[in-house]
């Protein structure tokens, strides 16, 4: 989906992590909290193994980052979390983040979801929510 076709409604979520009931069942597919917790190692490795991604994140907090990750994904499938992180406009803002780098963070994830045997449905869930964010994240 791209931003010319997007809703005004998705455009200004895309600045935050709107949370989905429909989406608890997909929460336990992921093995709930420590199941995230778990994911976001394997992602964050993947991204630094990536020379498409480890630009971006070798200098950044990864654990800080991948705390923050956990809360935002918790709260997106309806997890008992909150998200107290940053507006995802502003902490990408400098980054000079494009859409090759968009793409292949969504690969590092869908790698580290594999590994984690979310089942392939629970999985494109979770992407159909992260998919709209990337104006908020793409720059140039
Ligand atoms: C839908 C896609 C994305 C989501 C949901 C996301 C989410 C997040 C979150 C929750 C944080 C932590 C915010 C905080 O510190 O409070 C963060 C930081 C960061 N993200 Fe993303 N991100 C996305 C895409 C990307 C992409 C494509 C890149 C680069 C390839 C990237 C690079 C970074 C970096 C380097 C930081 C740390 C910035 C800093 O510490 O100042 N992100 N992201």
């Amino acid at each position: 989906q791209d931003a010319a076709s997007m809703s005004p409604e998705s455009a200004a979520m895309a600045a935050s992590a709107p949370r989905d009931p429909a989406l608890k069942p997909v929460f336990d597919q992921f093995g709930g909290k420590p199941g995230l917790v778990a994911l976001m190692n394997d992602f964050m490795a993947n991204l630094m193994a990536d020379a498409r991604t480890r630009p971006y994140f070798a200098a950044a907090d990864r654990e800080h980052i991948k705390a923050e990750l956990v809360d935002q994904f918790c709260v997106i499938l309806d997890g008992p979390c909150t998200y107290t992180g940053k507006d995802m406009e502003k902490v990408h803002r400098n980054l000079g983040i494009n859409r090759a780098a968009f793409n292949a963070l969504v690969e590092d994830l869908q790698t580290a979801m594999d590994k984690n045997k979310v089942p392939f449905r629970a999985q494109n869930k979770l992407l159909a929510k992260l998919a709209p964010m990337h104006p908020a994240v793409i720059t140039r």
